[in-house]
């Protein structure tokens, strides 16, 4: 791993470790697993017999323990990048033996802080013994108050008991049957969800449901721990996974989770098998001591090359993932040159557009009328232009006379407008009006009008609002492109993003939706439609006021579940069958204009499978703003977030 890397912090490329035993010889552990090709080792930093209680009283509870060895033994960049610390697997904080429990504790803040002092990247601990945490998590909690940067894995085993989850029981688990998610939720609970409290799951032999492993991916999981004794065996003896597994295992890799090998070999591999040991004899490659875990990293390798590669655009997406950002404004503020750029080379987008407008040219204007007639096109928020040159294509690929009218409100954009229009030589053809198309007076109606005024959540950029002052100038039959468009949500487990907004230290944070490229979430139930808009729309009690109250159900398969928010979509009706939007079952496929928006809850809500999830949702209006408020309401009472848009509004 190169100096600096951060173990569990990679998006683009591999690291695996392993899980070794304590060796007071650190150095020669290094390197016979950095020469064996793992990146990092998870190791013990104390001598496993230690604890204080057997000490002389010279050393008891005080200072550092004198089994850590020394500091010296490997260069600072070595300890922090190939070195996660293993905090003793004995300690037990919540133990009946209150000799044990201060010996733990002792060890615990001994090892960390040793841990610290090598400026490691990251700590395993170990998983709570029993049912309660208490203590454990008191004595983490009071270390995570002044840790440096360094990570705190907490160990779970990623187990759930099916029979209970299929037999809808899973909120009374009988005895001995735990799902270690809810250890882990008890844990977070009670440190607060701190951000640097993180996740090591233990792969075992048998998995829960896609559903209860779904859950993890909204969860801070830095690590996966996979044991020699979870591979199977193939023809050839070699260690390789079940499919679930390769399934999972590329999950983790398509989410950064680092990858470690843990176990002692159990395959007795066929010698003079050539596929994946050159030379090999005796598990000495040329007289080098092979790695007995090598062949388990080579399987883990395997399955990671045969992932198929990012594609362009979701690389160029890579650093926008989780990333939070504001909505923009478009209404308000005016855009920059380098966002019309974005948006102008979604060419899906243009093309569902152009197949839109030639639907409706078609439907309006007949072949035998098509010499003789001429529609009237207005393209309103034309921006730099797309729309403008996607309809003259639809006129000419159906064979339709066509004037445009282009509305712009930005004058920046205007100026590129005009250029565009005499490089094109469109200046018999289209009209530039530099006007706010609610106050434009216009010189004639329109047949169609075209306009993409969408934000991630439909209505958010304020199309309703733009549109009801643009169709004074539709014709009472004209049609308008979109003819509608509806918003969805779904509740969504993100302690990534739960924990950026908690950083911000202020409640404005909380009660703002921001455009977000989700990645590390887990989407716990099917999204649902929330408000519509039509246009043009002419009924004399409409308003652009709207209120939803949704159910959502958590699997039962899944088991309990943390809602840190929830994740807003739209889909919009260009014309009749065509449609564009980003709604995850629907979406309109390698278009990128659009990200989801992330409403965050100001305290992430626990939730049962079974038992409904309930979100309110208005869309308000003032004479200069729109807002939304939103709650949840079961199983258990949010605060109303956003009052009065106090927090995040958007301008008329
Ligand atoms: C999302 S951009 C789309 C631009 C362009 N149609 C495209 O597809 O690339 C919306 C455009 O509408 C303009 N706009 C927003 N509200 C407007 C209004 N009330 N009147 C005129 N233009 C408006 C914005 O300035 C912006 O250029």
């Amino acid at each position: 791993m190169p100096l600096g890397e951060r173990i569990g912090d990679k998006s683009d490329s591999r690291y695996c470790g392993v899980e070794t035993e304590y060796d007071d010889d650190m150095p020669q552990l290094l390197s016979t697993n950095i020469n064996g090709g793992f990146d990092f080792v998870v190791s013990p930093l104390m001598e496993p017999s230690y604890r204080p209680s057997l000490m002389d009283t010279g050393h008891k509870g005080s200072g550092l323990a004198p089994f850590a060895g020394s500091d010296l033994v490997l260069s600072p960049s070595q300890w922090s990048s190939h070195v996660v610390g293993k905090i003793s697997s004995w300690i037990d904080l919540d133990s009946e033996d209150e000799i044990l429990r201060k010996d733990s504790e002792i060890v615990l803040k001994q090892e960390i802080s040793w841990a610290s002092h090598l400026s490691l990247q990251a700590c395993l601990l170990p998983t709570p013994k029993g049912a309660s945490c208490a203590n454990y998590a008191r004595c983490v909690n009071q270390i995570l108050q002044n840790l440096n940067n360094m990570q705190l894995w907490l160990r779970i085993p990623l187990d759930k008991s099916e029979d209970d989850a299929m037999n809808g029981n899973s909120d009374h688990l009988s005895e001995g049957q735990v799902d270690s998610w809810e250890t882990w939720n008890c844990y977070r609970l009670l440190c607060e969800h701190h951000s640097q409290l993180s996740i090591a799951l233990d792969v075992l032999s048998s998995l829960p449901s896609a559903n209860s492993l779904g859950r993890w991916f909204g969860e801070p999981v830095r690590a996966a721990i996979i044991h020699t004794n979870s591979f199977l065996t193939n023809a050839r003896g070699y260690p390789c996974l079940s499919k679930r597994h390769q399934r999972l295992m590329t999950a983790f890799f398509n989410h950064s989770i680092q990858i470690v090998v843990s176990g002692t070999p159990v395959h007795n591999l066929p010698t003079g098998n050539l596929e994946l040991v050159a030379n090999h004899t005796d598990n000495h490659i040329d007289g080098i001591q092979r790695h007995p875990l090598r062949t388990y990293l080579d399987y883990v390798s395997y399955l990671y090359q045969k992932m198929d590669p990012l594609p362009e655009q979701e690389r160029f997406e890579l650093g926008y993932r989780d990333f939070l950002q504001s909505p923009l404004q478009p209404l308000m503020d005016n855009l920059e040159a380098q966002t019309y750029e974005t948006f102008e080379k979604d060419t899906v987008k243009y093309i569902q557009y152009e197949r839109a407008v030639s639907k409706a040219l078609l439907d309006r204007i007949s072949d035998e009328e098509a010499s003789m007639k001429t529609t009237v096109l207005m393209v309103v928020g034309a921006g730099r232009g797309p729309l403008v040159r996607a309809s003259l294509q639809a006129a000419e690929e159906t064979g339709r006379k066509l004037k445009v009218y282009a509305v712009e409100k930005n004058p920046n954009a205007v100026v590129t407008l005009h250029n565009l229009v005499k490089l094109e030589g469109w200046e018999d053809v289209v009209t530039i009006v530099s006007c706010d198309m609610r106050c434009w007076d216009a010189p004639e109606k329109a047949d169609i009008l075209v306009s993409e005024l969408l934000g991630s959540f439909g209505d958010n950029e304020l199309s309703p609002e733009c549109l009801d002052g643009a169709q004074r100038f539709l014709k009472q039959d004209g049609i308008s492109i979109p003819s509608s468009y509806t918003s969805f949500i779904q509740p969504v487990t993100t302690s990534k993003l739960y924990n950026d907004v908690k950083a911000h230290k202020d409640l404005v944070h909380f009660e703002t939706a921001y455009v977000v490229k989700l990645h590390r979430v887990a989407r716990l139930a099917p999204s649902q439609p929330v408000f519509t808009f039509t246009h043009p729309e002419y009924s004399t009690t409409k308003n652009n006021q709207r209120y939803k109250k949704l159910q959502f159900e958590i699997p039962q398969d899944s088991g309990s579940v943390m809602v840190h928010g929830f994740a807003g979509y739209f889909d919009a009706t260009l014309y009749k069958d065509v449609h564009l939007g980003i709604e995850p079952s629907t979406a309109t496929p390698n278009m990128f204009s659009w990200f989801p928006i992330f409403f965050p809850l100001r305290t992430p809500v626990g939730v049962r499978p079974g038992s409904p999830l309930e979100l309110q949702l208005w869309r308000c209006s003032g004479s200069t703003k729109v807002w939304y408020e939103w709650c949840v309401t079961c199983p258990s009472a949010s605060p109303i977030h956003n009052s009065n848009g106090r927090s995040y509004w958007v301008g008329l």
